[in-house]
């Protein structure tokens, strides 16, 4: 018997065992059968018999099938999760009852697939106390070798079972398993005219945690959260990690208020800060959500929806939930074929540089330009940096775009000095996720080096919500690029929420006015406030001011009668070509 126990020890799946595995369970004298949920996944052969039953008529059952009523199941579980939650094996005789009714003496022996954790699955391992009636009979003797040798096999066999269906790391279910349960889940739904939420959580800047503090905080703070996402749902909803920071909620009998609310409630428990490694880290969580059965009947489905949910989520910048619409399938599959076509751009040389001039409001010159990427695909046409820009910061391309944008940036500036073109700055756009780089000021040191350039050559733009992301960090990073004497301006500001004391923390030394103010002024009593608003208060603060958007002379005027330092905006050009670039400052310059 030993030989082809062990052999049999490293079966991958043992809900659904091989053939042969079948083959030697069903010999034994003793039944053995998998429970997950209460529910029969499988049976051997003895074990249907001794309860009167065909094997395949016991699959799917719930074990109040072998009670006689209600409340003895209700004890029995009672007991047996008592024992099974506190890491022990429940060991008890027991008297069943047969299909037929019959009462079925016996002894149980129920061990958890994972300790601690019977949810997860258990094996039962029952023999018939009527087939040996004397303890030193021989036979009896047999049946109690051969159950501590199943007991030891159901143990390696349940380990097997946990590699093939347990996350490592978070110990919650994974993909393989969640499709099997919350397939179930489904079919109960569907049985009961129930509703069901399929959410799918997704980590935001996730990349960043790990990029920056390494893959082991990453995977403890992966850890921690799970354990946050367990105890904040009911025990019968179903919490499965997918793979990398990417989870997935099944919860059974939730309509979409109900679905909402807990989708609050796990963005905020994702939220409170992690103390890992001696380090307070914080993360917010995005969610998709699909709805059994309006938005599909089965599992892929969902998924696929919840995930297309989730995308539309973190398109809008994150920590926030979105159910599904149907809209968001043609958007995910044009996301999709972006994404993809995104990840070759860069190789194909599809990226090309604008840059629009930004004109000295007293001197009437030329300042600076301002880089701005443009990207034309062969198919989808000259596609806008508002569409792929987010789209480069969710599949994180947008450190090597970023990085490229720079960098040529900064060599076309040199390029335009070793032609003659007097003393303009480069502005460079960089995205929220560029700023959580660690690595950042030692690449734009780099760059500068590479180009022959100075620090003072170069403005970073930065948007008042990407530095209002993570306060705290960009305070540090904005710091670590004032000290190498690098300008940074708050891009599009008026449109986020940073207090004066954060500007001054920011090191920031221009305001950009954004341009949603600067178009209604000449009509927008509150848009004129605003717009002199900021430019007094930048003047009193020490910083510079310059206004985006402007294309009449109106606006001009207004900007100018109330000292605001730059402008930039189709009344004094578009964004031109490299060389186009040259042209107009030339042009210019000419007396
Ligand atoms: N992280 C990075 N972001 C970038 C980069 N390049 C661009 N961007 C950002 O994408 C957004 C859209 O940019 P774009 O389509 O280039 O639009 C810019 C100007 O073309 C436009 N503009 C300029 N003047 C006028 C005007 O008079 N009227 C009008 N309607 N539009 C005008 O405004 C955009 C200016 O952008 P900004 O000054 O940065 O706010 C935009 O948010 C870009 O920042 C990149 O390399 N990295």
């Amino acid at each position: 018997m030993a030989g082809p126990l062990l052999a049999l020890q490293d079966s991958p799946s043992l809900s659904t065992p091989s053939d042969g595995l079948r083959t030697v369970l069903d010999t034994l004298p003793a039944g053995v059968a998998w429970l997950r949920e209460l529910r029969i996944q499988y049976c051997n052969a003895p074990f249907a018999a001794m309860l009167g039953y065909a094997a395949q008529d016991l699959v799917g059952r719930s074990s109040r099938a072998w009670h006689a009523d209600d409340a003895q199941w209700a004890e029995v579980e009672r007991r047996c999760a008592a024992a099974l939650k506190s890491g022990q094996v429940f060991d008890a005789d027991l008297t069943l009852q047969r299909q037929d009714g019959s009462a079925l003496r016996c002894h149980a022996r129920v061990q958890a697939q994972n300790a601690g954790r019977p949810e997860a699955g258990m094996v039962w391992l029952l023999t018939d106390v009527g087939l040996a009636p004397d303890p030193a009979d021989a036979l009896q003797r047999q049946v109690l070798l051969l159950q501590q040798q199943v007991a030891q096999y159901a143990e390696s066999a349940s380990r097997a079972w946990r590699q093939a269906d347990i996350d490592e790391l978070t110990s919650l279910p994974n993909r393989t398993l969640l499709a099997r349960d919350a397939t179930q889940a489904i079919a109960q739904a569907h049985a009961g005219s129930k509703p069901l939420a399929m959410l799918y959580l997704d980590l935001d800047r996730f990349k960043y945690v790990n990029d920056s503090l390494g893959h082991r905080i990453g995977d403890q703070l992966l850890a921690a959260l799970a354990k946050r996402l367990r105890s904040a749902v009911r025990e019968r909803d179903l919490v499965a990690r997918l793979g990398g920071d990417e989870f997935m909620l099944v919860l059974p009998d939730t309509d979409v208020h109900g679905a909402a609310h807990v989708a609050d409630k796990l963005m905020a428990s994702t939220e409170p800060v992690y103390d890992i490694a001696q380090r307070e880290l914080s993360i917010s969580s995005s969610i998709g959500i699909a709805m059994y059965p309006q938005d599909g009947e089965d599992f892929d489905t969902l998924t696929q929806r919840a995930d297309a949910a989730v995308h539309q989520a973190k398109r809008n910048g994150g920590s926030a939930y979105r159910f599904f619409t149907p809209a968001m399938q043609s958007e995910a599959a044009r996301a999709l074929a972006m994404e993809n076509a995104l990840r070759r751009a860069l190789e194909r040389q599809q990226f090309t540089l604008a840059f629009q001039p930004m004109v000295d409001l007293r001197s009437g010159h030329v300042s600076g330009v301002e880089a701005l990427l443009r990207w034309r695909h062969p198919e989808l046409g000259n596609v806008s940096p508002a569409e792929f820009i987010p789209l480069a910061e969710a599949c994180g391309l947008i450190d090597t775009l970023g990085e490229w944008a720079l960098r040529n940036a900064a060599f076309q500036l040199k390029a335009w000095r070793d032609r003659g073109l007097p003393g303009l700055t480069m502005a460079v756009n960089l995205s929220a996720m560029q700023l959580q780089q660690t690595q950042l000021p030692a690449l734009i040191d780099d760059v500068l080096r590479e180009a022959g350039l100075v620090p003072s050559d170069l403005e970073l733009e930065l948007t008042e919500g990407a530095a209002m992301q993570d306060p705290q960090h960009a305070i540090a990073v904005l710091q670590a690029l004032h000290e190498r004497g690098l300008r940074v301006s708050i891009d599009d500001f008026g449109t986020g929420h940073s207090s004066l004391s954060y500007l001054k923390r920011f090191r920031a030394y221009k305001l950009k006015i954004d341009q949603s103010f600067v178009r209604d002024i000449s009509v927008d009593a509150d848009d004129r406030a605003i717009v002199a608003a900021i430019i007094h208060m930048a003047s009193s603060l020490g910083l510079q001011t310059i206004a985006e958007g402007v294309e009449t002379e109106a606006q001009l005027r207004f900007l100018r009668q109330q000292g605001c330092d730059e402008a930039q905006g189709y009344l004094f050009s578009r964004p031109l070509s490299a060389t186009q670039l040259e042209a107009f400052v030339r042009d210019l310059q000419q007396p």
